[in-house]
């Protein structure tokens, strides 16, 4: 019966995260408790002036002529200061158990930041194409804060409302039970009543949330893309568009705003009855001699503070709503299926990569949308290749699945015999060095970068690899060398330089298999000649796999991949292809 009413108030869904949540945090148990020990203390002391009070007016006060002796005065005086001393250790204890608790949620925190940051950063990168940036962050600030708070909500505020509860119920039952029965009857149609209307405000906190969330990938979205936004002239729009979505915000946050105002009124307004109530029943009573003036006082001053904890559990009711939502949110995002789990016991290769057989593979973004076809091919130390093709007939897509960045939908990637997919992923990662043409530096100075692809390396192999880099010039021209700051996303570099920076760190890396994905596109032909040349230098230790819309550039490779509509259409050298006259012909002749 008790079941199904909770589960009335508060949906399956809802009790299923709140399990999740107490497991969650039931390793933290010893800290939580002496939190709720100090508060439950601290609380128990804050009664104690009520108490003293009540005794201070029946004891001096009433049913007697009033005495003026310095003897009373004293007495009065040490009340007083027994009340002081409450109040102060009561306080005391409440900055204790604060700084208890501030440990504990910074702690907490932390932990849910790392587990999530650890997920992700392992997820496919599907995962990075179907979410924005922003709505990611937003699950690392907005959503990880709430969850945060949610112990507060969850566990102390209601077990300390609950159990000041009980010691105003139980002394009011003791003065008369009439009075108890009245408490409860106030205390019951008023949490009834904002059950209901609490409940009503999960959706539209979940729906801010959301709104939130979409904003912000909006905002990181146009940052990113400042250039595109100014050079189409689209400030306007974009300034029309967020005002938009704020508006909108605000609608939703102006209704959930209404809806706990309604919460807040109706409180108030019983609050109100609750105190008229409790005058006028425990004034008859006096009369009636049924209670003492100091009891009146006490109950009065009791009334008052029992308002407070049934408020404080039906707004954490209210807010835990809010924080679950974004539990379930949180724990979407650990459901979502790893492609390279950290602790895995996959096999590492025990040596560099020798051989890589492509046996009909295939693979598309969207079901019975095929990108790539029955893709054939070996790849072995020592060889070059190219994979050329017209725009979108797979290129990329084919050095992502190589990579293993994308599953093949059906056919095998063999890495020295054995299957991709059993391979440890971070440990194959390890012996792999890409450059795309859209690469990504972070903000920091060019060493820092270089460094990201090998931190074992001294200063002196940092300016080989820049002078192999084509680097050293530029780099040589900076005041402070390879100690400059690039900006954001290298925004102090041209293109053809961040270009440069990309190889110069995929050197470092000192991969088996190096995977230049259009990486010279930017650079003007004579530095493109002279990276390829380097390249081409340590060929014979690694496998080089080089996409290429400039044909001109692969004309020595050892072998050609043609691509169309993501099927082979030829394969062979250089010369055995022009000599066949087809397609590859044909893309050089134009
Ligand atoms: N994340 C994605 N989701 C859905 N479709 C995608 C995705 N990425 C690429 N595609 C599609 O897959 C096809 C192959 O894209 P891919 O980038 O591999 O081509 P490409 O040959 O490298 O092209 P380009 O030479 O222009 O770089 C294209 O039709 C593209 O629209």
């Amino acid at each position: 019966m008790i079941r199904k009413r909770l589960e009335f108030f508060f949906t399956k869904d809802f009790i299923t995260q709140m399990k999740v949540f107490l497991k969650q945090i039931s390793h933290y148990r010893e800290i939580i408790s002496f939190s709720l020990l100090l508060s439950i203390i601290a609380n128990a002391l804050g009664l104690i002036p009520a108490l003293i009070s009540g005794q201070i007016v029946d004891g001096y006060l009433s049913g007697r002529e009033l005495a003026n002796s310095p003897q009373i005065e004293k007495e009065i005086l040490l009340w007083a200061g027994a009340l002081f001393l409450a109040y102060v250790l009561s306080e005391v204890l409440n900055i204790i158990q604060n700084q208890v608790q501030l440990r504990f949620r910074t702690s907490f925190n932390h932990s849910l930041q790392d587990k999530l940051y650890k997920h992700v950063l392992h997820l496919p990168i599907n995962f990075f194409n179907k979410t924005k940036s922003g709505e990611l962050l937003s699950r690392f600030t907005n959503d990880i804060n709430q969850i945060t708070g949610l112990s507060n909500q969850l566990i102390l505020t209601p077990i300390n409302a609950l159990l000041r509860l009980s010691v105003i119920l139980a002394y009011c039952f003791y003065l008369s039970p009439w009075i108890a029965l009245l408490i409860l009857l106030i205390i019951g149609t008023l949490t009834i009543l904002c059950m209901f209307l609490t409940k009503k405000t999960r959706p539209l906190q979940n729906e801010i949330y959301d709104k939130q969330a979409v904003i912000h990938g909006f905002l990181s979205e146009v940052f990113q893309g400042i250039r595109t936004v100014r050079s189409h002239a689209k400030e306007a729009e974009e300034i029309s568009q967020h005002s938009q979505r704020h508006l909108d915000l605000n609608d939703t946050r102006l209704k959930s705003n209404l809806q706990i105002q309604g919460i807040y009124t109706l409180w108030s307004f019983m609050q109100a009855i609750a105190a008229a109530l409790m005058l006028a029943g425990g004034s008859i009573m006096i009369i009636r001699g049924h209670m003492s003036l100091g009891e009146l006082v006490v109950v009065q001053f009791f009334t008052a503070q029992l308002m407070n904890p049934i408020f404080n559990i039906l707004s954490s009711i209210s807010s835990t709503q809010g924080g679950l939502a974004c539990l379930e949110r949180y724990h979407k995002i650990l459901s979502e299926e790893l492609d390279n789990p950290p602790d895995s016991n996959r096999k590492k290769l025990d040596k560099c990569i020798e051989k890589i057989k492509i046996v009909n593979l295939n693979f598309s973004y969207l079901p019975d949308k095929p990108v790539l076809e029955n893709i054939s091919f070996t790849m072995q130390k020592g060889k070059t290749y190219a994979l050329v093709g017209t725009s979108g007939s797979g290129k990329s897509t084919l050095a992502d699945l190589i990579c293993g960045f994308q599953k093949a939908s059906i056919g095998n990637i063999l890495i020295n015999g054995i299957e991709l997919q059993e391979l440890n992923k971070e440990n194959y990662i390890q012996h792999l060095a890409i450059v795309h043409q859209a690469n990504f530096v972070f903000d920091g100075t060019i060493r820092d970068n270089i460094l990201y692809g090998n931190t074992e390396l001294t200063s002196s192999d940092l300016i080989e690899l820049c002078q192999k880099a084509q680097l050293h010039d530029f780099i040589d021209s900076l005041e402070l060398g390879l100690d400059s700051y690039i900006g954001e996303n290298g925004i102090k570099l041209s293109g053809g330089q961040k270009q440069r920076l990309c190889l110069a760190r995929a050197f470092a890396a000192k991969a088996d298999l190096i995977i230049l994905d259009e990486a010279t596109s930017h650079l003007d032909s004579i530095n493109e000649r002279l990276i390829q040349k380097a390249v081409f230098e340590n060929k014979n230790d690694l496998i080089t796999l080089i996409i290429a819309h400039n044909l001109s550039t692969i004309k020595d490779v050892d072998q050609v991949i043609v691509l169309e509509k993501g099927e082979i259409k030829e394969i062979g050298t250089h010369e055995g292809l022009m000599k066949l006259r087809g397609l590859y012909f044909n893309m050089l002749k134009s």
